[in-house]
């Protein structure tokens, strides 16, 4: 574990703070967040501002906050990070190496490989022998996780579960453990998968409450709504019809 903790600079904040990323409910009254686990995982709402949180760890880390990590360096148009001004890292040791995964740019991130890639001896060797361009989705998500991840470092993942299919978030579950044990790599993601969100002992950090807090995995609807709709699907649908 490297990153201790962040913190809300809110003395920076402009004056005039009514609009995005200041109104954000869940970081507007918290001044510390503190990440005592190897694996936290943001959840919460469409629109609660996991994204906004860690895209300003990305920049914050020096990452390239399109998909990427300190060396890659391409530019990407929903590449900002609004808050990225506003938070301070504290880590112990400092960790440089890392990648943040933004799977909505994760396109233009498998064309800069294939930029690169002309001037490599092995160029795709951190991708599973192949441009990220000639595998799906989820193949290449995989591919990413697999080669490119190492021991050591730190792994900021929005929305991984976006390209993978059920057995694939298995294979990151069994991915991100293996980086777990072997190096004491960290990760903080921003996920909707009860699936991901079931990997032992890992900290989850509701963006539901304002200011954020945490809570139990049983706690989660992601785990509540998935119950329910498993165990008994029919009554379910019948319940939610009968609401149209
Ligand atoms: N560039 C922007 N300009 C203005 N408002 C924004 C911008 N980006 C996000 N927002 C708003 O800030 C809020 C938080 O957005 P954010 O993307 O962080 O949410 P999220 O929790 O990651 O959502 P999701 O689960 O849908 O990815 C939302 O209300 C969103 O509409």
């Amino acid at each position: 574990m490297y990153l201790k903790s962040v913190t809300i600079l809110r003395e920076q904040f402009p004056k005039k703070n009514r609009d995005y990323p200041f109104t954000i409910p869940s970081l507007a009254k918290i001044d510390t967040i503190e990440f005592p686990r190897n694996v936290t995982f943001f959840v919460g709402e469409n629109g609660s501002g996991k994204s906004t949180l860690l895209e300003a760890i990305a920049y914050q880390c020096e990452f390239n906050t399109g998909s990427g990590g300190r060396n890659n360096y391409y530019h990407v148009d929903r590449g900002e990070a609004a808050f990225g001004d506003y938070i301070r890292l504290s880590w112990l040791p400092k960790m440089t190496q890392g990648f943040f995964l933004r799977a909505e740019s994760f396109y233009q991130f498998a064309s800069h490989v294939d930029e690169t890639a002309r001037l490599a001896l092995r160029p795709y060797e951190a991708y599973g022998g192949k441009s990220l361009h000639e595998q799906s989705h989820g193949e290449a998500f995989l591919a990413l996780f697999t080669h490119r991840f190492g021991k050591k470092g730190i792994y900021l993942l929005d929305e991984p579960e976006a390209a993978l299919s059920p057995a694939r978030q298995l294979s990151l579950l069994a991915v991100m453990r293996r980086l777990e044990r072997e190096g004491g790599s960290q990760f903080i993601i921003a996920t909707h998968s009860p699936i991901l969100l079931g990997y032992p002992g890992a900290q989850i950090l509701s963006f539901d409450s304002a200011p954020l807090r945490e809570i139990a995995y049983e706690e989660t609807d992601h785990y509540q709504i998935t119950r329910r709709f498993l165990e008994n699907r029919q009554r379910f649908l019948t319940e939610l019809f009968d609401e149209v």
